[in-house]
């Protein structure tokens, strides 16, 4: 009774005793083994139950496909024809092709028709009734015999090469026959001993017309697959639009019009490509590379899922929420909003609100009661805050029609797959799920199974073996010593402003750091030096965050010094520059922070910015477009001038930017598992940002980060408290503040989880 198999094979029985204990108190039990409720747990089972369906099936068709490619090698030889044609009805040389060229030109089979390998061919020494071989043969050769053994297996021949076996008499004499019997039941591989058919290839007789059809086949294939990718390449060139007009693809007529007022007449590509799949209600996984307009693709069929709903079902007096648009940061999820709001223009009845950090709760509450909405956009964390608190959302939720993820890689990924997993589990199933992002790891597809049903699209607008970022876009990378990274973002910069002297051209630069009190050091540094220069990352307040985004996206020339809050999702049009001063989390990340420019098609400029130990990274993004940057001869004044700013920066700033530096590096695997090497190179940052000494760490946290007793690593216990208080509070404020809105500067949150 209790035999059932839960996810990794953990048997319920062993919990047996304590549903039985529950049971006998009344009520049954509340939670389940693994902590699961009771609903969960039904549909654990439910799901194991149609997975079990789906891989009987799936046995099944894989037997069928066993038998008709048995019968179709035997069709090969004419003799055996009326063979086949007693069970499954034979088929026609030409279909045989046919269907062979569609199993074997598969990308990846054409092995399978090399020079020594290929179907079997009757040979003109072939024995009437039996079998076949060909004069030369240098394997072995299996054909069924006609008529069915006594246990309803089938009779094979085989010959060994050098065989002196005497009972195959007609044969010649180097090559011997032995008679296997195949039978499901009693004989497998494992039954043919020596005589494995896979020992040796079979020989390609010179001039098969099907080895030819078939290579004929293949390149034609592999010449249109090489159009298809040049055509791709030319169109990337083109721009971003397709020829597909709004109004040609049958969406409300108010939309459409709110369209042409926001001067969207074409759609890009990926709206093209996907919004036929999004309107006829399928799950999709859409791939499309940076700034070519993903979020109007997933707004576009939302829009219409409310439209729909709210016509059939027009009684309740507070709208269920039909769309939920899930989006990693704050910044994103106002952004989002608005080109919603931009939409649904014509629409007066439709309502979209945001949920997200850094608002009170209670007046999160309010205003979702005062102005109730039909689409929602949220950040994970504060969404599921509002779940867990039972404010009134997910009764709301109940309705939910569809779920849009954007930027699904990432929030498919480790720090924020635990709460997406827990807001999915209060939506209904019966819903329609968009993901949607310009990066799909291989990995991410497998989880976003989480989200989609299995029976989903898969929409790939970047195309296999392109380039995952804008081809607009120079790239560029600079290995230099870390100490002068600072020196030569400033130099970078001014070179940049003085290609573009007229104060009419627009100059938005973006410099991303590793952290967001790395940020704010960058950012105090540049603002000394008289720069015109803001700064974003999650140690601002939300306001204030809110205000440098909407400056930055009006300005003219301005820089942008950011942490990864403004890496994915931000749509600043004009930006002419980025640059990314130490490597990125992954390789995602750079992708996405460098597709800030070149957005819609418009040309733009990156630089990664590395140290000599950080070039390993080059080697994860090595099928990108990056050439080498010359290293900048740093004119000296500009050295001195950078030191004396530097001076003038408070050492509560430098100290938070060092403890954030170490806890980036450390969450690094290639660079955090030599901790003294690390604990050399932070020291090295430490001093030359003006620190005199490196700041200390407290026990706790250099333990969790594994740098208790490395050399170089001060740790606060051991000193007396008057004489590093300061480090203290700059190590709270470094570290546990991250805690607040990890949605910004996770990798800093791995690093108070341990190493
Ligand atoms: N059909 C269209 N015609 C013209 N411009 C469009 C169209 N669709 C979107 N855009 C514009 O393209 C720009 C980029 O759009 P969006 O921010 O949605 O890109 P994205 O693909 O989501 O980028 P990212 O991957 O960085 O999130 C925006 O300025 C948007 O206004």
């Amino acid at each position: 009774m209790w035999g059932w198999v839960i996810g990794e094979g953990r048997s319920v029985a062993a919990h047996g005793w304590k549903w039985v204990a529950l049971r006998h108190m009344g009520g049954g039990p509340r939670t389940f083994p693994g902590g699961v409720n009771k609903w969960k747990w039904k549909r654990m089972h439910e799901k194991l139950a149609r997975d079990k369906q789906k891989r009987l099936i799936q046995q099944e068709k894989q037997l069928y496909e066993a038998r008709i490619r048995s019968h179709i090698r035997s069709a090969l030889c004419p003799d055996h024809r009326s063979a086949a044609a007693a069970t499954h009805s034979p088929l026609s040389p030409t279909d045989h092709v046919k269907a062979l060229a569609d199993r074997f030109l598969k990308h990846g089979a054409e092995d399978l028709w090399n020079d020594r390998d290929g179907p079997l061919a009757p040979s003109p020494t072939q024995t009437p009734n039996l079998h076949f071989r060909p004069k030369h043969s240098r394997g072995y050769r299996s054909v069924p015999e006609v008529g069915n053994n006594r246990a309803g297996g089938q009779k094979f021949r085989f010959w060994r090469k050098g065989s002196d076996d005497s009972s195959t008499e007609s044969e010649s004499e180097s090559e011997g026959e032995v008679e296997v019997e195949l039978n499901p039941k009693v004989g497998g591989s494992a039954s043919l001993g020596e005589y494995d058919v896979k020992r040796e290839r079979r020989v390609v007789p010179k001039r098969s017309e099907v080895v030819e059809f078939i290579r004929y086949e293949l390149n034609k294939r592999k010449l249109s697959q090489v159009e298809e990718q040049q055509g791709e390449e030319q169109q990337s060139n083109e721009g971003i639009l397709s020829n597909t007009r709004f109004d040609e693809c049958g969406i409300s007529s108010l939309t459409v019009k709110a369209f042409s007022s926001a001067g969207y007449v074409h759609m890009t590509r990926v709206q093209e490509a996907s919004l036929p799949i999004c309107l006829e209600g399928t799950d999709v996984l859409v791939k499309a590379k940076t700034g070519t307009g993903k979020s109007v693709a997933f707004l576009l069929p939302a829009i219409e899922t409310v439209l729909k709903a709210m016509s059939t079902n027009k009684s309740q007096r507070v709208p269920p929420i039909y769309v939920l648009i899930l989006c990693p940061t704050r910044e994103l999820a106002s952004q989002i909003a608005a080109v919603a709001k931009v939409l649904l223009k014509y629409h007066d009845g439709i309502g979209v609100q945001t949920l997200v950090g850094g608002v009170r709760f209670k007046v999160d509450q309010k205003r979702l009661e005062s102005d109730p909405c039909q689409i929602l956009v949220a950040t994970p964390g504060r969404l599921l805050d509002h779940v867990e608190n039972k404010s009134g959302i997910s009764l709301r939720l109940m309705g939910l029609q569809m779920l849009v993820l954007d930027e699904a890689d990432h929030l498919l990924n480790l720090g924020f797959r635990k709460d997406v997993e827990k807001i999915v589990d209060c939506l209904p199933r019966q819903r329609q799920s968009l993901l949607f992002s310009a990066t799909i790891p291989k990995e991410v597809r497998r989880v976003s199974q989480l989200v989609l049903k299995r029976e989903h699209k898969y929409v790939d607008t970047v195309g296999t073996g392109c380039a995952e970022t804008p081809v607009e876009v120079k790239q560029f990378y600079l290995i230099a010593p870390h100490e002068s990274h600072l020196q030569l973002v400033h130099h970078i910069l001014k070179e940049h402003i003085m290609q573009k002297p007229d104060y009419k051209i627009c100059i938005q630069v973006i410099v991303f750091c590793i952290t967001g009190m790395v940020t704010s050091l960058v950012y105090n540094l540049l603002r000394e030096m008289k720069m015109n220069v803001r700064e974003i990352h999650s140690r601002k307040p939300q306001l204030y965050r809110t205000r440098v985004s909407d400056e930055f996206r009006e300005s003219k020339q301005l820089i942008l010094v950011s942490s990864d809050v403004s890496s994915r999702g931000m749509n600043y049009p004009d930006v002419t520059l980025v640059i990314q001063v130490g490597i990125p989390s992954d390789r995602e990340q750079y992708i996405h922070r460098l597709g800030r420019t070149g957005r819609e098609g418009k040309e733009g400029e990156g630089v990664l910015m590395i140290a000599p130990w950080e070039e390993y990274f080059l080697g994860e993004i090595k099928d990108l477009p990056l050439q080498k940057f010359p290293l900048p001869d740093i004119d000296p004044h500009a050295k001195l001038k950078i030191e004396n700013s530097m001076a003038n920066i408070g050492n509560d700033i430098k100290e938070a930017a060092y403890h954030s530096w170490l806890g980036y590096y450390n969450s690094i695997r290639e660079i955090g598992r030599e901790k003294t090497t690390l604990a050399e190179l932070a020291n090295r940052f430490s001093e030359s940002i003006g620190l005199q000494r490196p700041p200390a760490l407290f026990r706790k946290t250099a333990s969790k980060m594994g740098l208790k007793d490395i050399p170089g690593i001060r740790i606060l216990g051991s000193l007396s408290l008057s004489q590093d208080c300061s480090d203290g509070s700059s190590i709270l404020k470094a570290l546990t503040s991250d805690l607040n809105d990890y949605t910004d500067d996770w990798p800093t949150l791995k690093l108070l989880r341990g190493p």
